[in-house]
């Protein structure tokens, strides 16, 4: 789903839609971008902080979806944050066993 997202965000890219919002925010630039992302990490905590679950998800969705169109004004793929994460997992892991250990 994030990929077909993130396609669809890279089309609005190369071809200019009429109304889209998404063509409108590549129309601003990076600068309009980066701060709407600024603008919705601010609404996510905002609502996790007054346990507002409805809008929680709302407000992740928007910071998810700006998130994409700043990944893809800049050249970066869900692919390349997938392979971020990947890479992690094992590194965690790696971390968590140790701290077993030294528990144990
Ligand atoms: N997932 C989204 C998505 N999430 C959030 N938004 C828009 O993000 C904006 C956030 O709301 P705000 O009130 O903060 O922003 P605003 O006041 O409208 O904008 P500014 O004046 O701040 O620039 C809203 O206009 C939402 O419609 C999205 N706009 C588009 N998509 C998807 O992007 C794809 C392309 O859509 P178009 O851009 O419409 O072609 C489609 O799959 C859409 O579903």
């Amino acid at each position: 789903m994030i990929d077909e997202l993130y396609q669809t965000i890279l089309n609005r890219k190369s071809n200019a839609k009429e109304g889209s919002y998404t063509t409108y925010l590549f129309e601003k630039g990076l600068d309009k971008i980066l701060k709407k992302v600024g603008e919705e990490a601010t609404e996510v905590v905002l609502a996790a902080k007054n346990q507002d679950k409805e809008e929680l998800a709302n407000e992740a969705a928007d910071l998810l979806f700006h998130t994409l169109v700043a990944l893809a004004e800049v050249g970066v793929t869900p692919s390349d944050v997938k392979a971020v994460l990947e890479s992690r997992e094992g590194k965690q892991s790696n971390t968590r066993d140790r701290a077993e250990i030294t528990e144990y």
